[in-house]
């Protein structure tokens, strides 16, 4: 069984050694919720960045609040998205605009609405990467949990619709992404920023056998279904968890506070 390792770097400092040679190129996602506090750390890990719709208003409302001691200005011409992407109903026409002279790329894709703003965005991006690049690529997605439940669930489904494509949803207090099926997966746990509480749900279907180590509830075998038993407010122990399963499950895990 092929293994698939997993780690939150995105949520620990830029070091030069990971900017010569990062083991995984990362793009972002900013769609229309409240930023994180650690935005500004996320947009540095993310060589590729994409507003979907309302998002652009995120970025240009809420970056200067994140860094305060800073000149609202310089902040904004210096975080400016690669493109903005989605059916354009929820970006302001100012906030359009200042990004439109700055360079930024606008792909107003109103007449699709069958599909949401960050699916759009996640499509863009893998668009632009080319299929050598596309098994490295990570897409950091801010403002993607909390909130609306419709598009909450939403964010979730594009998970399982790019279940080929690395995703994470993040908020300010955790972060979820797809474990495939069928895969040997290792996820590495940073607990200066991350855990200690987690969970494994099946997404899609059942889970007729799941096996884990490294957590306090540990899986051994177990069948999992909505309905039934799913692994919510588990404890991450160790510095690694280990998770293999039949179906797709969702990883989560709480991000700490500072
Ligand atoms: N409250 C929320 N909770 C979770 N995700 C959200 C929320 N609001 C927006 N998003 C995400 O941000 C993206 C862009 O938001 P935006 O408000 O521009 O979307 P929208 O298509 O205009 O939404 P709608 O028309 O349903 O209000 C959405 O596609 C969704 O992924
Ligand atoms: C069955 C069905 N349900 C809802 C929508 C509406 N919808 C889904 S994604 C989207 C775009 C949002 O930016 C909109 C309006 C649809 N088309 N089909």
């Amino acid at each position: 069984m092929e293994s698939l390792s997993h780690s939150s770097t995105f949520l620990l400092p830029v070091t030069p050694p990971e900017k010569n040679r990062p083991p995984l190129s990362n793009a972002l996602v900013i769609l229309n919720q409240r930023l994180p506090r650690f935005a500004s750390l996320l947009w540095e890990h993310a060589p590729i960045r994409v507003c979907a719709d309302g998002g652009a208003n995120r970025l240009y409302d809420e970056m200067p609040l994140l860094l305060p001691h800073e000149d609202a200005s310089h902040v904004r011409t210096r975080y400016v998205p690669d493109a903005i992407k989605g059916d354009m109903d929820s970006i302001r026409s100012e906030v359009l605009d200042f990004y439109k002279v700055l360079g930024t790329e606008i792909i107003d894709e109103s007449h699709d609405q069958d599909t949401t703003d960050l699916h759009k965005s996640v499509a863009y991006i893998r668009d632009c990467t080319s299929d050598t690049d596309k098994s490295s690529l990570r897409i950091l997605v801010t403002g993607a949990l909390g909130g609306r439940f419709d598009h909450e669930i939403g964010n979730i489904n594009v998970l399982c619709r790019f279940s080929d494509t690395r995703i994470i949803l993040l908020s300010d207090d955790c972060l979820v992404h797809l474990l495939p099926m069928n895969y040997h997966h290792k996820i590495y746990i940073h607990s200066s920023v991350e855990g200690p509480h987690c969970g494994l749900i099946p997404i899609g279907m059942p889970s007729g056998s799941s096996t884990t180590t490294g957590l306090k509830w540990d899986l051994n075998e177990t069948k999992m279904k909505f309905g039934g038993l799913v692994s919510t407010s588990n404890i991450v122990e160790g510095d690694v968890v280990t998770v293999q399963s039949d179906s797709d499950l969702l990883w989560t895990i709480s991000i700490k506070k500072p």
